[in-house]
C-alpha cells in the first residue's frame, strides 16, 4: 500500500490589492493562513508532500512530483496525476503550461519517450486518446464526432470508455500534435473570474504495451513472454465555482452546476476512502463519470499524485480552504500499485517452471521443508486437473460396479420373498387339512432352511421384536395412502392380513415403524414415483452415463478451442513477422527515391567538376572549348531534371505521374536539340566565315579539319546523348517499376493487416468461446456433483430398505416356523383325539 502523493500550488496574486489583508504563508512542506504582521489564523494550516510558491516553475514540479510516476508507467504500473482547484487558480497552468514553460502533460510526454529510448532490452506499443467530460457526458477530443461515449468495465481492460479513438504513436512529437488537434475541440468559456476557463475535465491517457525483446542471449530460459500494460491519466480538471462569483448565466450557469455538482462526488470518494478500509463503506465511484473514470487512481491499482491548485487573494480564502481541506483527505488515500502484466499459457509455464527451479535452488541451498512443500505444491497445482479428471472417472465405474452388484442383490431378495409369499399362501390356505398338506409343509420347511442356510448361512432370529396390538396393520394401511412413496412389493400387501397373523405370530408383531420408505425423489433428471427399483436403477445408469458423455463431450470441445487457439496464437505470431518484414521492404522502397536523387547529385558534381577540368586545360576559345562547355551545361541541366524529378517522386509517388515524365523527358530532348541545334548552326557559320576570309591560302584543308572534328564531336555528343537518353530511361523505368512495387507492398500490407484484424477478431471469439466451454463444464460438473449427491443419498436409503427387507424376511421365517409348529401341535392333538376316540370307540364297542 503507497500513500498517494499530494502537493499544492500558489499562483501568484493577480493585482497588487489582492495581496494585501489576509495570505497564505508557505513555509517548507506547511502552509497556513496569516493575518498582516504575522498572526497566524488557529486552525488554518496544512502540511503536504510538496508545496510550490509563486515562484515555482512547471518543470520544478513535474520534477518532484511526477517524474517517479512516468518512469513507473513505463515499467508497468498504472499512474494518474491531476490538478484540483478552484477556478483560475491555474490548474490548465500547470498541466498545459506554456511555450516557455510547458506543463505536466508535455513534459510527461517526452520523458515517456526519452525512458523508451533508453529501455532497450523492451519493445512498446503506445496508444493516446484525449477524451473531456462536459456536462457528464464524454466526448472523444480526437475525433469529435464520438459523443456520448458510454463506460464499461471488463475483467481484460478494467474501466474503459467504450469506442474512444486511440491513435498508435511512435514519437513525442507525433503526441504534442494530437494534443494540439485535441486542445481545439476543448470546451472553454470566459467568466467574470477568468477569461478562458475550462468548462469541462479532461483526460490524457496513454496506454503503454512492452514486452521483452526476443533475443538468443545465453539467458534465453529467463526471459518472459509477459505484456506489460500500464495506463497513465493526465487529468485537467474543471474548477469548482461559486456561481455569485462567476457571474455565470445560461449556458455557463449549467455547465458550472454540472462541474459542482460532479467535484461534488470527487469530494465524497476522496471522504469514504480517507475513512480507512474499515470505517469506508460504499465507495460511490459509480455517482459520476468523472470518479468512475478514475477510479483505478482513487484507492485502486494506481501510482497517483494530486496537484492542488489555490488562489492567493483574500477574496478567495474560503474556496482555498475548502482546496485544502480536500487535498488534506486525499493524503490519507493509500493505492495499491502493481506491475500489470498479462502472461500467455507459454509464459505462465516457464514462469512456474522457473519458480520451481528457484525454489529447488534454494531448497539445496537451505535444505528447509517448506520450500520443498512449495515445489510440491506447485507440482500439484500443474498435475491437479489431470488427477481430478481421472478421479471422476474412477468413481463412475466404482458407481457402475457397486449399483449393477447391488441389482443383483435385490433381484435375489425379491425372488426370495416371492417364493416364501407363495409358500406362507399355500400353507396358509392347506394348513388344516389332509396329509397331503403335511408332506406340502415339510416340503416347504425344508425348502426354505435349504434357501437360508445357502443364502444367510445363520441361526433364526426375529429382530426387533415387541408386544402390541395391530401396530404392523395401523402403519401398512397408512402408507398405502400416501401416493408421493415407492409402493411396496405386492407380496407384502396380499399378505397383511390382521386375523391371520395374530394367530400365527401368537401376539409378536414385528417393529415395522422403523422401516423407511423411499419418497419419491424430487431430483429433475430423475422419473418419480412410478419407477420401480430396477427402472429407477436403469434410469440412474443412464443418467450417469449421460453426464459422463457430456463431460466428455465438453472436456474434448475444450480441449478442441485450445488447440484452434494455440493455432491462432502462432498464426499471428507468423503475420506479425510477415507485416515487420513487409514494412521494412516498404521502408527500403521509400528510400530507393531518396538514394537515386543523391546519386543524380553526386554524379552531376563529378560531371561538371570534370568538365570544368576539361575546359581549364582547353581554353583557347576554340570550338572544343564552346561545345564543351555547352555540354557542360546541358549535363548539368539534364541532372537538375534529374534531381528535381527523384526530388518529385521522393514527395509523392503518387502525384507523379506517367505523363509528367513524358512531358519532362520531351522538353528535356528539345532543349538537347535546339542547343546542338544552335552549337552546329553557329559552328558552320565560323566555318563559312573562315572559309570566306581564308580562302586563298589551302583554306579546303582548314575547312576539312574543322569540318572533320565537328563530325567527330557531333558523333561523340550524340552518342553521349544516346547513352545519356537511355540512361534515363532505364532510370525512369526503374523508378516507375519501384512505384508499382511500392503500391503492391502498400496493397499486400493493407490486405495482411485485414486479415490480421480479423484474425484477431476470430481469436476473441475463440476466447469467449473457451471461458464459456469453460462455464458449461462447470455447470455439468456442478450438476453431476448434485446428481451424485443424490445418487449417493439414495443408495444409502435403499441399503436401509434392504436391511428391512432381510430383517422383515428373518420375521418371515419365524413365523414360518411357528406356523409349522403351530400345525404340528395341531395335528398331534388331533392325532391324540383320534387316538382318544378310537379307544373310546373300542370301549364302547366292549361295553
Ligand atoms: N503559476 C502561475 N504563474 C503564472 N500565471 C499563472 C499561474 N497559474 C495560473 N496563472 C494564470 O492564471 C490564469 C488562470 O489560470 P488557469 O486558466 O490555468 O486556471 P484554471 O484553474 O485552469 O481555471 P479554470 O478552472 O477556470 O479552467 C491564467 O491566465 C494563467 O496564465
Amino acid at each position: 500500500m503507497e500513500k498517494i502523493c499530494v502537493a499544492v500550488r500558489v499562483r501568484p496574486p493577480v493585482t497588487e490589492e489582492s495581496a494585501s489583508g489576509a495570505y497564505w504563508k508557505v513555509d517548507d512542506n506547511r502552509i497556513s493562513l496569516q493575518k498582516l504582521h504575522d498572526s497566524p489564523v488557529s486552525g488554518a494550516s496544512y502540511a503536504f508532500d510538496h508545496i510550490f510558491d509563486e515562484s515555482c516553475s512547471n518543470a520544478k514540479i513535474y520534477e518532484l512530483l511526477t517524474r517517479d510516476i512516468i518512469r513507473a508507467v513505463v515499467e508497468g504500473f498504472n499512474g494518474t496525476a491531476f490538478a484540483y482547484g478552484q477556478t483560475s487558480s491555474g490548474k490548465t497552468f500547470t498541466m498545459n503550461g506554456t511555450e516557455k514553460d510547458p506543463g505536466i502533460i508535455h513534459r510527461a510526454v517526452k520523458d515517456i519517450f526519452d525512458r523508451i529510448q533508453m529501455t532497450s532490452d523492451r519493445e512498446f506499443l503506445i496508444r493516446v486518446s484525449y477524451m473531456e467530460i462536459y456536462n457528464e457526458e464524454i466526448i472523444d477530443l480526437l475525433a469529435v464526432e464520438n459523443q456520448k461515449l458510454q463506460i464499461h468495465e471488463s475483467l481484460e481492460r478494467g474501466v474503459f470508455v467504450a469506442g474512444l479513438r486511440e491513435e498508435i504513436v511512435n514519437n513525442a512529437e507525433q503526441v504534442l500534435k494530437l494534443i494540439e488537434s485535441g486542445e481545439v475541440n476543448r470546451h472553454f468559456g470566459e467568466t467574470n473570474i477568468n477569461v478562458r476557463s475550462s468548462r469541462s475535465h479532461t483526460i490524457f491517457r496513454m496506454v503503454i504495451e512492452s514486452k521483452e525483446k526476443d533475443t538468443n542471449s545465453v539467458n534465453h530460459f529467463y526471459s518472459s513472454d509477459a505484456i506489460r500494460v500500464s495506463v497513465l491519466n493526465l487529468v485537467d480538471l474543471a474548477g469548482s465555482e461559486r456561481i455569485a462569483k462567476t457571474g455565470a448565466d445560461g449556458v455557463r450557469l449549467k455547465e458550472g452546476k454540472h462541474i459542482n455538482k460532479s467535484l461534488m462526488i470527487l469530494g465524497n470518494v476522496i471522504n469514504k476512502l480517507s475513512d480507512g478500509a474499515k470505517n469506508r463503506g460504499h465507495i460511490p465511484y459509480r455517482d459520476s463519470k468523472l470518479t468512475r473514470i478514475l477510479q483505478p487512481a482513487l484507492g485502486g491499482n494506481a501510482k497517483t499524485s494530486i496537484i492542488c491548485t489555490i488562489a492567493p487573494e483574500e477574496v478567495h480564502i474560503e474556496e482555498t480552504k475548502g482546496t485544502l481541506q480536500f487535498a488534506s483527505r486525499a493524503k490519507r488515500i493509500a493505492n495499491c500499485a502493481q506491475v500489470n502484466e498479462i502472461l500467455t499459457d507459454a509464459a505462465l509455464l516457464k514462469r512456474q517452471k522457473q519458480e520451481i527451479e528457484d525454489l529447488r535452488k534454494k531448497l539445496q541451498g537451505s535444505q528447509s521443508e517448506v520450500l520443498e512443500q512449495e515445489i510440491l505444491k506447485l507440482r500439484n497445482d500443474l498435475l491437479k486437473y489431470e488427477l481430478e479428471r481421472e478421479k471422476l472417472e474412477m468413481e463412475l465405474k466404482e458407481e457402475r460396479r457397486s449399483q449393477k452388484e447391488r441389482e443383483q442383490r435385490i433381484r435375489e431378495q425379491q425372488i426370495k420373498i416371492d417364493n416364501l409369499s407363495s409358500l406362507v399362501t399355500s400353507s396358509d390356505v392347506h394348513g388344516n387339512s389332509s396329509q397331503e398338506q403335511d408332506s406340502g409343509r415339510y416340503r416347504i420347511t425344508e425348502d426354505y432352511n435349504d434357501s437360508n442356510s445357502k443364502s444367510q448361512g445363520e441361526p433364526f432370529r426375529t429382530p426387533c421384536f415387541k408386544a402390541g396390538p395391530n401396530a404392523f396393520v395401523a402403519k401398512r394401511s397408512q402408507y398405502s395412502t400416501l401416493p408421493d412413496c415407492s409402493p411396496l412389493p405386492d407380496t407384502f400387501s396380499n399378505v397383511a392380513d390382521e386375523d391371520t397373523w395374530l394367530k400365527m405370530n401368537r401376539g409378536y408383531i414385528a417393529d415395522l415403524d422403523s422401516i423407511q420408505m423411499t419418497p419419491a425423489r424430487k431430483v429433475q433428471s430423475f422419473p418419480s414415483s412410478d419407477v420401480t427399483p430396477d427402472g429407477s436403477n436403469k434410469n440412474y445408469n443412464q443418467e450417469v452415463q449421460n453426464l459422463k458423455r457430456q463431460l466428455e463431450l465438453a472436456i474434448e470441445e475444450r480441449d478442441e478451442l485450445k488447440r484452434k487457439h494455440a493455432e491462432q496464437l502462432t498464426l499471428n505470431d507468423r503475420l506479425t513477422c510477415e507485416i515487420s518484414e513487409l514494412q521494412r521492404e516498404a521502408q527500403l522502397f521509400q528510400e530507393i527515391p531518396q538514394r537515386l536523387c543523391e546519386c543524380a547529385a553526386n554524379c552531376k558534381d563529378i560531371y561538371v567538376d570534370v568538365l570544368s577540368m576539361t575546359q581549364s586545360s582547353i581554353s583557347d576559345g576554340s570550338s572544343t572549348a564552346k561545345l564543351l562547355s555547352s555540354m557542360s551545361e546541358i549535363g548539368a541541366s539534364l541532372f537538375t531534371t534529374l534531381e528535381s524529378h527523384f526530388s518529385m517522386a521522393l514527395d509523392g509517388p503518387r502525384s507523379f505521374t506517367e505523363n509528367d515524365f513524358k512531358e519532362y523527358r520531351k522538353v528535356l530532348f528539345e532543349r538537347f536539340n535546339s542547343t546542338i541545334k544552335s552549337l552546329v548552326s553557329s559552328e558552320t557559320q565560323s566555318i563559312q566565315n573562315e572559309q570566306v576570309t581564308n580562302l586563298p591560302c589551302s583554306g579546303e584543308y582548314k575547312g576539312c579539319a574543322v569540318g572533320g572534328e565537328i563530325g567527330y564531336w557531333k558523333e561523340n555528343l550524340s552518342d553521349e546523348l544516346h547513352t545519356i537518353k537511355e540512361r534515363y530511361h532505364d532510370l525512369e523505368m526503374e523508378l516507375q517499376s519501384n512505384n508499382q512495387l511500392l503500391e503492391a507492398c502498400k496493397q499486400r500490407y493493407d490486405t495482411l493487416e485485414a486479415e490480421f484484424l480479423l484474425l484477431k477478431e476470430e481469436r476473441d471469439s475463440l476466447h469467449k468461446m473457451v471461458s464459456e466451454s469453460s462455464k458449461e463444464l462447470a455447470l455439468v460438473t456442478d450438476q453431476k456433483e448434485n446428481v451424485m449427491k443424490d445418487f449417493n443419498t439414495e443408495s444409502h436409503k435403499r441399503k436401509g430398505l434392504e436391511e428391512k427387507i432381510k430383517q422383515f424376511s428373518v420375521a418371515f421365517a419365524c413365523r414360518k416356523m411357528s406356523l409349522a409348529s403351530f400345525h404340528g401341535e395341531f395335528k398331534s392333538k388331533i392325532e391324540r383325539l383320534r387316538a382318544q376316540n378310537r379307544v373310546l370307540a373300542l370301549k364302547s364297542l366292549e361295553c
